[in-house]
């Protein structure tokens, strides 16, 4: 998946200037033009066809200008949920295209009764004989226009715009159309000139409107795509005001990015990252009115480096930071910012309570040693045949769970110590930033857990959109004492030797998984290893069974933890210290050691890995398979692909929601740390959540 970690030595001190030789760094304003899509285009004959760049997929087209087809026909339901205070629409079914319609009967009347109720009558009677000549009515009551093309009744409200239209799509049978798109979903809207032509007479030509928007496919409403909504009236100094009032009403959505800085991997997945980012993710920004500065990174660690490096008030200029790539490179913009916020605030009290919990879980190792050699020599050879065994203490290297010079919890010297202001304010900036991720890797696990799809439009759309979702943050301590982050899994033995050998392969691109996920299979490995982890309180097993999807209740409570949690480290190591008792201790041979932080969505496991894992529910689905045949093996990764993992023993391997875990491998047979792709240094690691550290652009799966 990823490339091994490399330090990030030579870091520039700051961003290059455009000037610079090398081309890097793209900076980009609002103001560049995208050729072909810094304007929409006519309406043209062919103006049903969508010209797809060869290397996207239907899902990444940026605004072409050209209508979509398949839309899904939206809130009347909003209407009805008072969160539209338009006028009512006729009450709409939906036909089989999906799209709302009345019944068969009495469409007519419903139309008209509906035009009656928005446009005066005599606007309502005449507009078929006069379709060009319309005089609109005051903004606010429904003015008579064409929108994308229908003659509709459209009122301006102070949620957005709303319209009906008769449509006689189906064997000629009439039916009523109602959709709305509220402000919270417009990027911008801009007036156009009339478009001139030879059919068209002057003075019968209409003023347009273009509201840049986005529309939900029937099938799969999470993939989201494009829409330029066309609203066409003969009166400019109607459209020049709704013009105002729309770009208003968006200005004032203020969660939305002004300043973004945007990392593109150019070797990430096939390849696409700059493509990406010029073709489907600027032209978004640019309809958005973001200002973004783009950094081409140059080699594995880049991103990290500049913003570890990055002046405090450069930093403090970007409203959040975007990730062009797979996986990887969200891993490293994650950790960078992070990194920043690791402030040695820890206390005296931190390190003894720490010291506690160690000499604790040693008196408890020792203890179970005891027991275990009591419980006779049967059960040792079920340990030694690869059971689930506590662990000796005879065995136990390091001390118990805490790694021996591991940082956690301990002070450290952060390289932006000599900044202004402080590591306190890089903290608290690099604290109030979202993290975007627009996928363009191998895999793009991060992406299809947050929008549920690997659509980039749909990504740039929430970062523009400005959505916010916590995430939950693995802290990982190595025994040499680095750390690092994790957001979506820790996986040790069969995950970790397809990591460490799939990156002799990466010219087999994304296929490489599959080819050594196979000779891995083969080869059937595993390792003797000590698990000890802190299982999750039953108050946190609440929402246990419940899928994530958008507006998740859990992952909502997930949000306090953003704003509290600035110096996160010591809060929850405390908490962990409390609970030094409830450690629990298993011992043996295990194929495959996994710590899922995040449902972990992708195209290889619809359901995700942890099929009820969520964004920030402050859990690990710690997920311990026991040495097997490759035939179980086969089936546990048949699951995992099928169905998605769930709490629970399961034969030869059990899933437990836990909250911090230790891992240490016992023998010279060791396998390799993979952390969300990367590869960790040491493969004696402690690990602990952190709820809703992070704030996303994203708002969970539509469904
Ligand atoms: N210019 C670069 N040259 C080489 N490696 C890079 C460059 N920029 C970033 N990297 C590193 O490449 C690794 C892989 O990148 P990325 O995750 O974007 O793609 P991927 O591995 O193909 O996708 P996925 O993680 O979804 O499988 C990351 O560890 C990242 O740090």
């Amino acid at each position: 998946m990823d490339a091994p970690r490399q330090a990030p030595a030579a870091a520039p001190k700051k961003v290059r200037t455009p000037k610079e030789p090398q081309d890097e760094i793209m900076r980009h304003t609002v103001q560049a033009k995208t050729p072909g899509l810094d304007k929409p285009h006519p309406p043209s004959p062919d103006a049903h066809t969508v010209n797809v760049p060869s290397m996207l997929t239907a899902d990444d087209l940026a605004y072409s200008g050209k209508r979509q087809r398949s839309a899904r026909v939206a809130p009347a339901a909003q209407q009805a949920a008072g969160e539209c205070d338009d006028p009512p629409a006729p009450p709409p079914r939906r036909n089989s295209r999906g799209s709302l319609t009345g019944g068969t009967t009495s469409i007519q009347a419903r139309v008209m009764a509906a035009a009656a109720a928005v446009v005066p009558p005599v606007l309502g009677a005449g507009a078929t004989q006069q379709r060009e000549q319309l005089l609109p009515v005051a903004a606010g009551q429904g003015v008579e226009m064409k929108v994308d093309g229908h003659r509709a009744a459209v009122t301006l409200s102070k949620n957005g715009l709303s319209w009906s239209y008769e449509s006689t799509r189906c064997c000629c049978i009439p039916s009523v159309h109602s959709e709305s798109v509220p402000f919270t979903e417009m990027l911008s809207a801009e007036v156009l000139p009339p478009l001139a032509g030879m059919w068209r007479l002057p003075g019968t030509r209409l003023h347009r409107l273009v509201v840049w928007t986005f529309r939900r496919m029937a099938h799969s409403p999470a993939a989201w795509q494009p829409r330029q909504l066309t609203l066409e009236c003969p009166s400019e100094a109607t459209l020049q005001d709704w013009l105002q009032r729309i770009n208003a009403a968006v200005a004032q959505q203020h969660r939305r990015p002004r300043r973004l800085l945007v990392f593109v991997n150019p070797f990430g997945g096939a390849r696409r990252g700059k493509k990406i980012w010029d073709t489907v993710v600027r032209p978004v920004f640019d309809k958005a009115g973001i200002k973004c500065t783009a950094v081409e990174t140059q080699h594995g660690g880049h991103a990290r480096a500049l913003l570890t490096s990055m002046p405090s008030d450069e930093l403090a200029g970007y409203d959040g930071v975007v990730a062009i790539g797979g996986d990887g490179l969200f891993h490293e913009v994650i950790n960078g910012l992070l990194e920043l916020r690791s402030v040695p605030t820890g206390t005296t009290l931190d390190q003894q309570q720490w010291a506690a919990l160690q000499q604790h879980l040693e008196q408890t190792a020792a203890a179970d040693a005891a027991a275990a050699a009591a419980a006779g020599a049967a059960d040792a050879q079920a340990g030694q045949a690869g059971g689930m065994q506590p662990p000796t203490g005879g065995q136990q290297q390091g001390g118990g769970p805490l790694v021996r010079g591991s940082s956690f919890g301990l002070p450290t010297v952060p390289q932006h110590q000599r900044r202004r202001g402080g590591p306190q304010r890089a903290g608290s900036i690099a604290a109030s930033m979202r993290v975007g991720h627009i996928p363009a890797g191998s895999t793009d696990a991060v992406a299809c857990t947050l929008n549920g799809t690997r659509s980039a439009f749909t990504a740039a759309m929430h970062i523009a959109l400005g959505d916010a979702c916590p995430l939950d943050v693995l802290r990982v301590d190595e025994a040499d004492g680095r750390h690092a982050f994790a957001t979506c899994m820790l996986s040790y033995g069969f995950m970790g030797d397809v990591m460490v050998e799939s990156e002799n392969y990466r010219w087999l691109g994304p296929l490489r998984y599959d080819v050594i996920g196979a000779k891995m299979l083969a080869a059937n490995r595993s390792y003797h290893v000590r698990v000890s982890y802190l299982p999750a309180q039953s108050e946190q097993l609440e929402a246990a069974g419940k899928v994530c999807t958008a507006g998740c209740d859990l992952c909502r409570l997930g949000q306090e933890h953003v704003r509290l949690q600035r110096t996160f480290r010591e809060v929850s190591s405390r908490s962990l210290a409390h609970r030094r008792s409830e450690w629990v201790h298993v011992e043996g041979d295990f194929a495959g050691i996994m710590l899922v932080i995040m449902p972990c969505r992708s195209e290889k496991s619809q359901q995700g890995v942890a099929r009820y894992g969520h964004r920030s529910d402050g859990l690990i689905h710690l997920v311990m398979v026991k040495k097997c045949s490759r035939l179980q093996y086969l089936r546990f990764l048949l699951t995992l692909s099928h169905s998605g993992l769930a709490a629970g023993e399961h034969g030869f391997f059990t899933v437990v929601p836990a909250v911090a875990v230790h891992v240490e491998p016992v023998g010279a047979k060791q396998s390799r740390w993979n952390a969300d792709g990367e590869l960790l240094a040491s493969n004696h690691i402690t690990a602990e959540v952190h709820r809703g550290v992070i704030e996303v652009f994203a708002r969970g799966v539509e469904v």
